[in-house]
C-alpha cells in the first residue's frame, strides 16, 4: 500500500483514503493544495499509516496532494476532510509553530491561525496537554501575537499549547469593510453578527469558540481542547476573551486579559462595532458586554487577570474601563475577584503585552494544572 501511494500519485491517493477514512474511521486527513511540497506530504502519508498501524484505536492522520479534478467541494460535500492547510512549521522553544488556514463554514472564508505546540505536546502519550486561547485586537492577524507576544516561550517552560486565531473574516467582500482600521477587517469584535450585511460572514463569537476549536481537536489530538483550556486577549480579544469566559461557564478554565475593551455598550469602539453588527437594539450588546455580563455569570470564579497600562491613550479615552468591570464583578460578589494591575508608563502596545506575558502565563498554567 505504501509502496502504491508513491508510484501512482495523488489520483489513487484519495480513493484509498477513502477506504480507510470509512473502515478505520480515520478521523483526520491532513491535505494541501501545494503541488511544491508534494513529497513532504507522502512523507506524511508513510509516518501516518505507519503510526495508525503500530497504535490502533489511534487517530491517524493522512495526507495527499489534490490533483486536478478532486475539488475542494466534492471533497467536503463528501465529509472527507478536517481541513487545514499547513502553510509553515516553524522549530520553536522546542516545539513547533504552525501556520495554518482552513475554509470556515461560520464566516465562508479561508481563515488563517496560528497554533504552538510545545515540546510537552509533541510526545504526549497518554495525558492531552492544555491549551491557552490568544484573541488579538484591532488590525491584527495571527501573526502580531505569535511574533511579539513572548508567549511560545512560556507555553514551553509551563506545557501548554497556544491558539492565535485571526480577528475577523477576510475578503468577504462586502461594501464598507476595509474603510477604516476599528471596524470590518481585522475587526470582527468576537461577536455573532445580527445585521445586514455582516451577519452572513462577520460570527467570530461562534467561529472561534464552536467552528475552530472544535475543528483544531481533530487536527491535534494531543491538545485538551475541551477539558483544559483557558482564554486570554488583548483590548478587543481581552473583550473577546471576557465575553468568551463569562457566556461559557465551565468552558475555559481560567481568564485574562490585557487592556480589554471591558465595557463597550458604553465607549466609542463599542458603539461602532456593535450598532452596525448587532443593530440599534441595545439590549443585544449586553449580551457582549463583560461588564453587564459578570452581573449575570453563575459559574466558577477563578480569579481574572487584568494588566493595563496607565500611558495607555486608549485607556485614557475611556475606550477600555477596566474599572467598570471591577466595581460590577464586586457588587455581584463575583468571589475570585478581578486581580487588575494598572502599570505605570506602559502603553496599549505589545512591549506592554510582552512584559507581562509571563504573569499571565502562569496565571493560566495554575488553573491548567501545570503549577501548585
Ligand atoms: N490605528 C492603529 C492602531 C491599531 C492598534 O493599536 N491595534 C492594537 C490593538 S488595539 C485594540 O484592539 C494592536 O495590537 N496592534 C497591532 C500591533 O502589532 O501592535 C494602527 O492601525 O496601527
Amino acid at each position: 500500500m505504501v509502496l502504491l501511494l508513491e508510484s501512482s500519485g495523488s489520483f489513487l491517493v484519495l480513493p484509498i483514503a477513502k477506504i480507510y477514512f470509512f473502515k478505520y474511521k480515520i478521523a483526520n486527513l491532513y491535505w494541501s493544495y501545494n503541488r511544491e511540497h508534494a513529497h513532504i506530504d507522502y512523507i506524511r502519508i508513510y509516518i501516518s499509516i505507519l503510526q495508525f498501524f503500530k497504535s490502533p484505536g489511534q487517530i491517524a492522520i493522512i495526507a495527499f496532494t489534490f490533483s486536478q479534478g478532486i475539488g475542494l467541494k466534492e471533497i467536503i460535500s463528501k465529509r472527507i476532510i478536517m481541513a487545514f492547510k499547513v502553510s509553515q512549521e516553524i522549530y520553536q522553544f522546542g516545539g513547533r509553530l504552525y501556520k495554518l488556514s482552513h475554509p470556515s463554514e461560520i464566516t465562508k472564508t479561508s481563515m488563517d491561525v496560528n497554533v504552538f505546540v510545545p515540546p510537552q505536546g509533541l510526545d504526549a502519550k497518554d495525558k492531552k496537554i492544555p491549551v491557552l486561547l490568544y484573541l488579538s485586537g484591532l488590525t491584527c492577524t495571527p501573526n502580531n501575537a505569535t511574533e511579539k507576544s513572548f508567549f511560545q516561550y512560556f507555553a514551553s517552560k509551563y506545557g501548554f499549547a497556544v491558539v492565535f486565531p485571526d480577528t475577523s473574516p477576510r475578503g468577504a467582500k462586502i461594501e464598507g469593510e476595509d474603510e477604516s482600521w476599528d471596524f470590518g477587517t481585522g475587526a470582527g469584535f468576537y461577536v455573532d453578527s445580527l445585521a445586514e450585511p455582516w451577519s452572513n460572514n462577520y460570527n467570530m463569537y461562534s467561529y472561534v469558540h464552536k467552528e475552530l476549536l472544535s475543528k483544531l481537536a481533530t487536527q491535534f489530538p494531543a491538545l485538551d481542547f475541551e477539558e483544559n483550556i483557558s482564554i486570554t486577549g488583548h483590548s478587543m480579544g481581552g473583550l473577546g476573551a471576557l465575553c468568551g469566559f463569562l457566556k461559557n461557564p465551565g468552558k475555559y478554565k481560567s481568564v485574562s486579559a490585557f487592556a480589554p475593551i471591558s465595557n463597550p455598550s458604553t465607549c466609542p469602539w463599542g458603539h461602532k462595532a456593535f450598532s452596525n453588527y448587532l443593530g440599534k437594539d441595545e439590549s443585544q450588546w449586553l449580551k457582549y458586554d463583560p461588564t453587564h455580563l459578570i452581573k449575570e455569570y453563575k459559574g466558577d470564579q477563578p480569579t481574572i487577570l487584568i494588566h493595563q497600562g496607565a500611558a495607555d491613550g486608549f485607556y485614557k479615552d475611556k475606550q477600555l474601563q477596566p474599572e467598570n468591570l471591577v466595581k460590577a464583578a464586586e457588587e455581584a460578589g463575583y468571589k475570585g475577584g478581578i486581580d487588575l494591575n494598572i502599570v505605570d508608563g506602559y502603553d496599549h502596545s505589545y512591549f506592554f503585552i510582552g512584559t507581562f506575558s509571563e504573569e499571565h502565563a502562569k496565571h493560566h498554567a495554575k488553573y491548567l494544572g501545570l503549577l501548585n
